[in-house]
């Protein structure tokens, strides 16, 4: 029996999985925020590679999900927004108040642009996940074909964010949902705005596309 094929040592993996997450999101945040001397600089660039050779000793390829995933439930632990073993996540966390959406984040100096503020895509990537998770919990999921973004006042770093998305209409296979960024303490000051598209895939689509992933092609 694997590592994870029972209920406890999946949870523990998740754990770890997110333990590391934690550690390497703090890595990028010292990392990006550091003015240390040069040579410890050197120093953390050789412990970082000493810590990273061993997890690349066993490795997962493009078309397999990670063991701690379960993709059909919504488990993504790696997914750059949301998943909480990503390095690259601020991560954003999302739940539903009714038909509304919400994500909550702070965002480090790795995803500044104009200085003091976030970058633009990074907005915009934010809106996408919360559109597709608006989008998704109607029932109705479906990939982006089409996000609008209008960026109103600038986005502070280290700062509480509120976000929210919903679904506004459905026309055969295509659900247009929009979102906004404002920060906790000013709610209704709204920083980012977006509009996006999502179609459903017919069968032949999420064959062509997942079908390596999920089996279906085998
Ligand atoms: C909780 C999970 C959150 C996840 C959030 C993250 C979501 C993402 O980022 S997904 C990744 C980014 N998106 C992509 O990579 C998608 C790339 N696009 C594609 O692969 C294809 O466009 C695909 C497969 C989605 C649709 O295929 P395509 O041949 O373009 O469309 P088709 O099936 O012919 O048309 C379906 C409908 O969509 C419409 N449509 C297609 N593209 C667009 C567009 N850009 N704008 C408006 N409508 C469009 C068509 O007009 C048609 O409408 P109707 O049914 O009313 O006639």
């Amino acid at each position: 029996m694997s590592e994870i094929e029972n209920g406890h040592g999946l949870q523990h993996r998740r754990e770890a999985i997110t333990g590391l997450g934690d550690a390497l999101r703090l890595l990028i945040e010292q990392a990006t925020a550091t003015e240390a001397p040069t040579a410890e600089l050197l120093r953390a660039a050789e412990l970082i590679r000493q810590a990273a050779a061993p997890l690349g000793e066993r490795v997962r390829g493009r078309f397999e999900t990670a063991a701690a995933d379960d993709l059909l439930g919504g488990v993504r632990l790696y997914n750059p927004v949301t998943g909480l073993g990503s390095a690259f996540a601020p991560p954003l966390e999302i739940h539903r108040e009714g038909d509304v959406a919400v994500g909550t984040c702070s965002l480090g100096r790795a995803f500044e642009g104009p200085p003091s503020f976030a970058h633009g895509g990074v907005s915009a990537m934010l809106l996408d996940q919360m559109l597709g998770y608006a989008v998704t919990v109607s029932g109705r999921p479906g990939m982006t074909v089409q996000l609008d973004t209008g960026y109103r006042q600038p986005v502070p770093l280290y700062t509480p964010l509120r976000l929210t998305a919903q679904v506004v209409t459905v026309e055969n296979r295509v659900v247009t949902a929009t979102g906004t960024i404002a920060t906790v303490d000013d709610p209704g000051t709204i920083l980012v705005r977006a509009t996006g598209k999502f179609v459903a895939l017919l069968a032949e689509q999420a064959q062509r596309l997942f079908g390596p992933v999920t089996g279906s092609d085998r």
